[in-house]
């Protein structure tokens, strides 16, 4: 079978032959590779892609096919110049990159060539670098992975070290693997670490906020959508969390905040392995490594059936818990360590800390853990010159009950509170413990799924 047509001239430019291209058996073999893969004409034009490449490229089948390949430069990046280039003078050649998708790839473009050496097409395949290596002698060479652009690796104590192998070693065996502690206890810092967030070359990991998602944006979120279908608004099609993450780690963060139609959901995609883009029937595959977290209590949420446990089953395959700051004095030292020198860096004059602060630090019960060992010292760097001295010692206001804010929520004269005054106490109560949990107001807005200015009204109006 010859894959050419001879009717162009040039002997250096001849065409695809249509047929075979419009083959359905050849567009379903493009299908089955797991490398995204383009035959392109030799004057640049793409005449047809499979879906790994539109994920790769985050460019949608209808805007690649037809068009030529330099033209997408500017939106998937110089390294598909670089190919466009090398097309154009029918070379040969392998280069690695990042596109602006954000994935790393190792783009190779071959010249298909006839018997007599001309050149009819072009055969571009690009892979994903960091595809899990299930092998790997480094695999738990947890120090030497190197830190992500701007951010410090974590302190990693000999018990927190073990903790991290044997996620990764879950990991490694393809085991789902939870992670509860109570907030601040450093699961999502862990996740990264175990996903390689972050490393060059790095697998993608891609952290979803469970409690954001709502059961109308579930599908479109996790599963994406199907580039110009009909409930494709964009026409360029979206993709999921579930996608991103292939190849890499999906992290489900908080994922006992998951509604119950979405649990349900969730449950059907980890028992098929298999999941369809909004707007598509096609059932599609993706190589995930789950790792989940909650600090929510547990076995409260199975017992009262909030949390399914056809579900807890799935994803606590290993499940690890990690410790409260308050049971690791080892952490707190090598933490007040790690974070003072991330102060002291550029501050002038350099903080010390007394020994009264280091007993504070070393008495204190820690209910917000490891995130407000960060906030006592981000404290006393703002309100001490050079020596954080006892009174420096800021720590946040214990966070007030919900009937403590119930019940002090009536008349001044000591009148019953309405039911308005309850249930205002009661938002007043969660506000707060929001605001105290992600540090900041934009941040608790996330987490509860309301914006910036109802959070910032309705934390006035509770004062
Ligand atoms: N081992 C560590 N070394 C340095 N910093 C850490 C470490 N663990 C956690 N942190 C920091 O402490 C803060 C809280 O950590 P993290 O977000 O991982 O906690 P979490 O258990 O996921 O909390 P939550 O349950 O509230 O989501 C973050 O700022 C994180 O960078």
């Amino acid at each position: 079978m010859k894959f050419y047509a001879n009717d162009i001239t040039a002997l250096g430019h001849r065409r695809l032959r249509p047929g075979f291209i419009d083959e359905p058996q050849f567009g379903a073999f493009l299908e089955a590779f797991p490398d995204g893969v383009a035959l392109l004409e030799t004057d640049g034009t793409i005449k047809l892609v499979n879906s790994k490449l539109e994920l790769l490229l985050n460019l949608a089948r209808g805007d690649l096919v037809g068009s030529e390949l330099a033209r997408h430069a500017k939106t998937a990046g110089p390294l598909v110049q670089k190919l466009a280039a090398a097309l154009q003078q029918l070379k040969r050649i392998e280069v690695s990159g990042t596109l602006n998708s954000q994935r790393t790839v190792t783009a190779s473009l071959g010249i298909l060539r006839t018997p007599d050496g001309g050149a009819y097409g072009a055969l571009l395949t690009l892979r994903e670098a960091g595809r899990p290596h299930r092998e790997g002698s480094d695999k738990f060479r947890f120090e030497a992975e190197p830190a992500a652009a701007g951010r410090a690796s974590p302190v990693l104590t000999p018990r927190l070290q073990a903790v991290a192998r044997r996620a990764a070693s879950a990991i490694e065996r393809g085991s789902a693997v939870l992670l509860t502690g109570e907030t601040g206890t450093g699961k999502t810092e862990l996740a990264r670490l175990v996903g390689k967030a972050g490393a060059s070359n790095a697998p993608p990991f891609v952290h979803v906020n469970c409690g954001m998602l709502t059961d109308a944006q579930f599908d479109a979120e996790m599963f994406g959508i199907e580039p110009g279908s009909a409930l494709d608004t964009s026409t360029r099609g979206k993709l999921g969390f579930v996608e991103a993450a292939d190849g890499g780690t999906l992290f489900l963060d908080q994922v006992t905040d998951l509604t119950p139609v979405a649990q349900m959901k969730l449950v059907a995609f980890l028992e098929s392995q298999t999941f369809s883009r909004l707007g598509s029937v096609q059932r599609r595959k993706a190589r995930i490594s789950l790792v989940t977290a909650t600090n929510a209590d547990l076995s409260a949420l199975l017992a009262s059936g909030a949390f399914r446990s056809d579900l807890y089953y799935r994803i606590a395959v290993v499940t690890l818990d990690l410790p409260a700051l308050r049971d690791q004095p080892e952490l707190v030292a090598a933490l007040t360590e790690h974070f003072l020198r991330r102060l002291n860096a550029g501050r002038t004059p350099a903080l010390r800390l007394s020994s009264t602060f280091m007993e504070r630090l070393a008495a204190h019960a820690y209910p917000g853990n490891i995130r407000e060992l960060a906030n006592i010292l981000e404290r006393a760097a703002a309100t001490a010159e050079d020596m954080a001295l006892a009174e420096h010692f800021i720590a946040p206001a214990p966070a007030p009950s919900p009937t403590n804010a119930i019940m002090s929520s009536g008349g001044k004269d000591g009148s019953p509170a309405s039911f308005r005054d309850l249930v205002q106490a009661f938002e007043g109560w969660v506000l707060e413990k929001s605001i105290a949990e992600h540090g900041s107001k934009r941040g608790a807005a996330k987490a509860l799924g309301i914006d910036i200015a109802t959070l910032v009204r309705k934390t006035k109006r509770t004062r």
